[in-house]
Formats: structure tokens, C-alpha cells, sequence
């Protein structure tokens, strides 16, 4: 479980341009839901996410993890948490220009220090997974936008978090390859994950997959409904 208390990020801070992205949060995010975050854009979306996925530091307030406070530790022990808890797909899935589709799946786990047979295995596995059993060996440039957004959820995965966090992860992609990816969160669900995203799709937010419907404005929390066709 996911907990901000009264957060707060100001970007900036201290400068004549401060400006406060988030502003006295407190929101929990339980274990085995799909919850997403919609809102204008600008209204602090993709910096909740941040918080809540440990890739920024608020700058007042508390988040915890299971109970644990972890918004005040150091950066080593962040990132620990961060790589073995979350797992990231980026709003433009971020993949390594001239690395294959199997490498860039590899990436996340190469700190972790396993054995290189069995993380190459354990990335074909996902790929193949996702439908990209024969696309791992391609330089991810050759890839189409689906394919790339698969490739970019197969290395959210490697290291088996219990938590994926998607930004905007549907923005670009047709009504195929939208179903097609709630297919995907729907099979992370039973898997027992829990997935967190934000979106401006309404097809994300009716979806029966999704459980929570949270919408943002200036930074703050306006609306926390149920999702799907509820909604
Ligand atoms: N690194 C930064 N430095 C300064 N301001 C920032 C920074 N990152 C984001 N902001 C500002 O914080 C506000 C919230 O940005 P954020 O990206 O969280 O919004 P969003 O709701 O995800 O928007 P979008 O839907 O367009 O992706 C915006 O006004 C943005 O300009």
C-alpha cells in the first residue's frame, strides 16, 4: 500500500519561477487495483505519479510504502526500493535507440547482478508473453508503436514489481492496440499487481479493468470515483 500524506512538490523552489505542482495531497493507494490519475493537462498528473513511483522526492509531506516511511531516505536506499517495487512505463516508453528489443527489456535488471543466461531468458519469456516472441533480437527502432509501447511494459516487468506505473500509456495508440493493452492490465491484475496510471483517454477510465477514477486540478485532488462503466 501507497500512501501520500499532505504532499506537496514544488519544482523550482527558492527562484522567482517556483511553482507548486502538487499542493497538500493525501492519498492511499491500495494492493491489486487499477487506479488512474486524469485530469487537464498540467494539473500535476505525471508529477503524482513520480512521487508515488519514488522517482522524485516531495517537497513536503510524507509518502509510505507498506507502512514504511520512505520519502526521507537517502538516494541509494530510494532507488533499491524503487527497483524492486515499480516497475515504469514512460509516456514515451523511453526505449535505447540502438539496443535491441531483449536488451532494452534486460536493462532494469542488470544492477541486480543475475546470471546473464537466465535474465535473457527470463526477457524472451516477457517478450514472447506480450506477442513479441519473434521481435526480441530487433534494434527497437524497427519496431512500430505498439510494438515498442509492449516492449517498454516487458522491461517494466523484468524485475517482477509488485506496482507498474504507466504515464499517458495509451496516448498514440489506435482502439486495437488500446483494448490490447487493457488485455495486458488485465492479465498484470491477475497476476496480482497493481497498476497505477494516468490517462486522458476516456477509454481508460471505462474500462472494467479500471477500479479508481482520481481526477487532479491545480495540484490538487478534485474527484476519487469508482471506474469502469460505474463511473
Ligand atoms: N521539472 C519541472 N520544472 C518546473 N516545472 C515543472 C517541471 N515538471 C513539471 N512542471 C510543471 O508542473 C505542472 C504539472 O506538470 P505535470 O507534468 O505533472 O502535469 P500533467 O497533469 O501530467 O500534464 P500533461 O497531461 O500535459 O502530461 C505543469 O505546470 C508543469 O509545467
Amino acid at each position: 500500500m501507497i500512501e501520500l500524506q499532505d504532499v506537496t512538490k514544488v519544482y523550482n523552489e527558492g527562484h522567482q519561477n517556483a511553482f507548486a505542482a502538487i499542493r497538500g495531497v493525501g492519498i492511499t493507494v491500495g494492493n491489486d487495483l487499477t487506479a488512474v490519475f486524469k485530469g487537464p493537462s498540467g494539473s500535476g498528473k505525471t508529477t503524482l505519479l513520480t512521487l508515488i513511483g519514488c522517482l522524485a522526492r516531495p517537497t513536503s509531506g510524507r509518502v509510505t510504502l507498506n507502512g514504511e516511511t520512505i520519502s526521507g531516505l537517502p538516494e541509494k536506499f530510494l532507488t533499491e526500493i524503487r527497483r524492486k517495487t515499480f516497475g515504469f512505463v514512460f509516456q514515451r516508453f523511453n526505449l535505447i535507440r540502438g539496443l535491441s528489443a531483449r536488451e532494452n527489456v534486460m536493462l532494469p535488471a542488470y544492477p541486480l547482478g543475475l546470471d546473464h543466461g537466465a535474465l535473457t531468458r527470463r526477457a524472451d519469456e516477457l517478450l514472447a508473453h506480450l506477442g513479441l516472441g519473434s521481435k526480441g533480437g530487433l534494434s527497437v527502432e524497427h519496431l512500430s508503436g505498439g510494438e515498442a509501447q509492449r516492449v517498454a511494459i516487458a522491461r517494466a516487468l523484468v524485475n517482477d514489481p509488485e506496482y507498474v506505473i504507466a504515464d499517458e500509456p495509451t496516448a498514440n495508440l489506435d482502439t486495437k492496440l488500446t483494448a490490447q493493452f487493457l488485455d495486458i492490465v488485465r492479465t498484470l491484475r491477475a497476476e496480482g499487481k497493481t497498476v497505477i496510471m494516468t490517462s486522458h483517454d476516456p477509454r481508460i477510465w471505462q474500462a472494467d479493468i479500471v477500479d479508481r477514477v482520481i481526477t487532479l486540478e491545480d495540484g490538487l485532488l478534485t474527484a476519487d470515483e469508482k471506474g469502469g462503466n460505474a463511473a
